[in-house]
Formats: structure tokens, sequence, C-alpha cells
């Protein structure tokens, strides 16, 4: 297909273009870039991008699919369509499915199904021991056979120190990511919000940060001692910044995520008896939500990630002790961070590009995330300046469970590109 996109702002991190102009994409890849193009032949698509931001497809590496096994909630398909319709080309699946994806077999079923039917690239995350049991390593070899980007024990902690220590080697020795979810076991005790003033007035239990930070500091160390490259999942606390600032100091190869409820929401936002407000890590106070802000704004966090959570409405009506912890992001983690950030003018958007398109793709060593002449035609386009309404009744995605239904926001996905076709467009 022949798509040329006029007149957009190009923002492309690998060059720092920051300019006005013309892409023509043609045989999946981006065949010219430049201020006015002018085509021979009519191209099959022309899309005016006036006014609109051109970038790098996103790429999120934090999201549930829920397939196999739990696909009432999300699967292969709904889910890669719901990350197409929020300006995602690529988006990493988290391997805490039923069975849970922790040998090649399963790696494979993912791919030839995202391959089949997906209209984006949808990249399987190995777990790091058998059913994610934290007893004994998975077949992480096999799984890099099969083309796993990172490996991961996401929705938990490894806790015995040992096993992820050989995890990471394994991991440092191949030369791929692991995506940490910092979390120690024992001392979560049934919480299910922060532990704060809030927690107490709600009388739930809670979730302190040192739950979180004690995971942070034992995985710096690993990282340390293997050279592994440590990637920290949704961070939500204060001196996790401090922490992943600290190791960037001394140049261990240490990466951080920061998830759009977490740089947006408080404590003090839950609404009692509303699960929507339950995730993990729970949404945590003012100081801590003010502390990951400056951390993307000075480039402490590298990138932005949704950790999309798809959960039943039935299971997301249960009581705050009941129900799951998780909310959806595929379909809002572009108008939420233009609303929060980039108007704000606490990202340029520049830097959005890079958190949520350049700097992922360098985690895990994809040639993607650029927009060069001859690189794959993976690009999104957004219109900064068209306000709406969050509407979770139109996600593509199963999952309607998200606390920022009926928000006000500015800032949509136009349309997004991904091998050199059109994966979704706003009619
Ligand atoms: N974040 C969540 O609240 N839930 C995730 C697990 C996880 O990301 O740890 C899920 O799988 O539902
Ligand atoms: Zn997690
Ligand atoms: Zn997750």
């Amino acid at each position: 297909m022949k798509i040329l996109i006029k007149k957009g702002r190009i923002l492309n991190p690998s060059d720092q273009t920051d300019k006005i102009g013309d892409i023509l994409v043609e045989d999946g890849v981006i065949k010219e870039m430049k201020e006015e193009i002018e085509c021979k032949e009519t191209p099959e698509k022309i899309i005016d991008a006036k006014g609109c931001y051109i970038m790098p497809g996103l790429i999120d590496l934090h999201v549930h699919l829920r397939d196999p096994g739990l696909t009432y909630k999300e699967d292969v398909v709904t889910g890669a369509k719901a990350g197409a319709k929020g300006g995602f080309t690529t988006i990493l699946a988290m391997p805490n499915t039923k069975p849970v994806i922790d040998c090649a077999d399963r790696v494979n079923y993912v791919h030839n199904k995202a391959k089949e039917l997906a209209p984006i690239h949808v990249l399987q995350v190995g777990a790091v021991t058998k059913q994610q049991k934290g007893e004994e390593l998975a077949d992480i070899e096999g799984m890099i056979k099969a083309g796993i980007p990172a490996i991961s024990e996401d929705g938990k902690s490894v806790m015995n120190t040992r096993i992820y220590k050989e995890a990471m080697q394994i991991a440092a020795d191949h030369n791929i990511p692991v995506f940490a979810h910092c979390e120690d076991q024992n001392m979560v005790n049934g919480g299910c919000v922060n532990e704060d003033e809030k927690s107490k007035e709600l009388g739930l239990p809670g979730i302190s940060n040192a739950v979180e930070d004690i995971i942070v500091a034992r995985d710096i160390m690993l990282a340390k001692e293997t050279g592994a490259s440590l990637h920290l999942c949704h961070c939500s606390t204060k001196d996790s910044v401090r922490m992943i600032e600290l190791a960037k100091e001394e140049k261990l190869p240490v990466t951080g995520e920061v998830c759009p409820h977490h740089f947006i929401l408080t404590s003090d936002d839950v609404v009692a008896g509303d699960a929507n407000y339950k995730m993990n890590p729970p949404l945590r106070t003012k100081e801590d939500r003010d502390a990951l802000v400056k951390g993307l704004k000075d480039d402490i966090f590298d990138v932005i990630s949704t950790d999309h959570a798809p959960h039943s409405r039935e299971e997301k009506q249960r009581s705050m002790t009941e129900a799951p912890f998780g909310i959806v992001g595929l379909e809002t983690a572009v108008p939420l961070t233009m609303t929060e950030l980039v108007h704000k003018g606490i990202l340029t958007p520049m830097q959005m590009a890079e958190k949520m398109s350049y700097n992922p793709a360098k985690i895990i060593h994809s040639d993607r995330g650029r927009l060069e002449v001859g690189s794959p035609a993976d690009i999104t386009i957004i219109d900064p300046e068209k306000e709406y309404v969050i509407d979770s009744k139109t996600f593509e995605s199963k999952g309607k469970n998200t606390p920022f239904n009926g928000r006000k926001v500015k800032g949509m996905v136009k349309a997004t590109i991904c091998d050199g076709e059109i994966a979704y467009i706003e009619e």
C-alpha cells in the first residue's frame, strides 16, 4: 500500500528531528520524508496531518492480553485492536496467562495467532519460573530461541533471590532485558490500596511503599552483579525514583517505566467501593505522584507504559478486597499523557515520542521506534488539539475497567500505521 502523510509535525527522536513535512510510505517502509513530496501516481491513501504530531509507532512494553486461558477478559486480537486504536504498533504481552507462558510452544502460540490476526506487532514476554511458582526456572533459553524480547515474572516477584539471580545471568548472557515487577510477597499481607491516611479512612488493608522499594533495591543489586539489563515495571514510589537515579549515576543497566494512572492519580482519588481504583502497585500519595512526574520530566524514567490489565465487569464489581488488581490502559495512554504531561508543559512532544516509542525500542533492541527513510513504516499520528470525553463503551478492548471513564482529555490518536498498512484510522 502507498500512503502519503501530508504536512504533519514530524517528531523523530533518533536524530531529534522536529519539523513540518510529508512522509511517503510504500511496501512497508518509509520511502521518502521531506518538506513537500510530489507523487507521480496518486497514492492509495492521503492523510492530511496538518496540525498533527507524527511519531514513530508507539511501543507498549507492558500489556496483559490474557491469552491463552483467560480470554473472557481479553484475547490477542481484541488486545491488539485496542493497541492499534490507542496508537501502538508494538505491544509486549506479559506471561501471566493460563497456563503461564513458560516454554517455547506457548510463545509460538501467541506469536502465530498475532501474525495471522492482529493489526499490530505482538511480542510475547517469557516467564522467569515454571508456572510462575518461583521455584524452578522456566525454559528461558528455549523461549529466547522462539523470539521472546524479554523475561518477566510480572504479577509477582520471584522471592527466591538465588533463582532470580540465575535467571538474570541467563538474560545477561543472551542480551535480553529482565522486566521486574517489584513487590515483596511476604509484606503484602492482604493489602489492596496504598497504606496511608486514606486506607485508614476506608478501613482497608494497606500496601506500604517498602513492599515495592525493597525489591527495587534488591533487583538493582542483582543487575549490578549479573550485568543484566533491568527494566523496572510500573514504578509508583518516590524512593524508586531516587534509586533509579542513583543506579543511572553508577551507569548500571537500569531503566524504569511509569504508567499514566500513577503519574495522574493519588490515593485521595480512590472512590470507596469502586475497584476501578484498585491496581498493583496501588495509587500512592501526592508526594509519590509528584516525584514520578518530576522523574519523567528529568528523564530518570525512560518509558511510559500502560500495564493494560483487563478484567471482566463482574470481577471488577466485587468489593475492594475481593476484586482483582488492574485497569485497562491501551486506549487511554495517549490522551492522558497528552493532557497531563504534554499540554501542561511537563514533557515536550519529543520526550513523549522518546518515552512511548524510541526508548522502549532501544530496551528490547528493536530497530523500530524511529522515523527514517528505509525504516519499517510504523507510524502514529496524533491530533494534539482534539478534545473529547473518554468513554469505555467505545473501547476495542474487552476490558472496560478504567477509573478514567468520563474524563475530559485533549489529544487523540488519528491514525496508526503498522508495517505500511493502516492498522487504525479515526473516521
Ligand atoms: N497491575 C495489575 O494490577 N495487575 C496485573 C498484574 C501486574 O501487572 O502486576 C494483572 O495481570 O492484572
Ligand atoms: Zn506487575
Ligand atoms: Zn502488569
